[in-house]
């Protein structure tokens, strides 16, 4: 398994946001979060990178093993992110980096990686991510869907085995969403797990081969993409046709 979640319980201060949550998702998947607002979508990505610790239960993800019973180490929780990538809703890129910068910054810092070697992979990522024109210029100075584009590629330049994307297409149109969608497609080609919190059905239903349905800090409906079209559910049914 790439991802392994056993009775994660998660809380912020009093408020309990996950109840026993227990998933596996093998490598190569797409796994997408669907839910109400408020339902822990976001809460549970954010514990597969330990940006949340758990109050209980365990995580293996990408070959890192984590008990909640202790607190993770920091050297640890480093070498996770090595592992995992997030391509966050807000894309989080540096103002006053170029987009090549962005690229090349974290593996020369992180992975030791030599500059020219991290050019190197820069240059083809930009390629695939149809970014290369763009390399010298400034992310203000992108589009939304531009800038979504470079933060996937400087997500993709640490090679990680699982790559969380939080609402990748909110506040892109249509055009945009459909280039967003077909990169992630491109990537399920891969061996990379992904796994993805999204508002948007369309977009699940395009990306997921596997779905996650959460309402109330719980899952209430796991499986494959068939779920999308057999609900097992009245809620994942009733939350599909809305
Ligand atoms: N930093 C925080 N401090 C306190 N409570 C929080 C915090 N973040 C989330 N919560 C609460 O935890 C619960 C789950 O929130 P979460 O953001 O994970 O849900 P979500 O399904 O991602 O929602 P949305 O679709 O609106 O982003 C909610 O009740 C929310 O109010």
């Amino acid at each position: 398994m790439s991802i392994q979640l056993n009775a994660i319980n998660c809380f912020y201060g009093a408020h309990q946001a996950l109840f026993d949550i227990n998933l596996a998702c093998p490598q190569g998947e797409t796994l997408v979060l669907l839910g109400p607002s408020g339902a822990g979508k976001s809460s549970l990505l954010r514990v597969l990178n330990l940006l949340e610790q758990p109050r209980s239960g365990s995580l293996q993800i990408a070959g890192n093993h984590f008990d909640f019973t202790k607190a993770p180490s920091d050297s640890a929780i480093r070498e996770l992110r090595q592992n995992v990538g997030m391509v966050f809703q807000q894309y989080n890129l540096w103002p006053h980096l170029t987009v090549l910068q962005n690229l090349i910054e974290a593996p020369c810092r992180v992975l030791g990686l030599s500059k020219e070697a991290a050019h190197a992979r820069a240059d083809k990522l930009l390629e695939r991510l149809r970014l290369t024109p763009y390399a010298g210029r400034f992310p203000l100075h992108l589009s939304g869907g531009q800038q979504q584009r470079v933060a996937i590629a400087r997500a993709l330049m640490m090679e990680p085995q699982v790559l969380l994307f939080d609402e990748p297409t909110a506040a892109l149109d249509p055009e945009i969403t459909a280039q967003i969608v077909s990169i992630i497609r491109e990537l399920a080609q891969t061996q990379i797990t992904q796994v993805i919190v999204t508002h948007e059905v369309e977009v699940a239903r395009k990306t997921a081969s596997r779905v996650v349905y959460m309402e109330n800090g719980r899952i209430v409906e796991q499986g494959d993409a068939s779920h999308f079209t057999q609900p097992q559910t009245d809620a994942f049914a009733h939350y599909l046709s809305h």
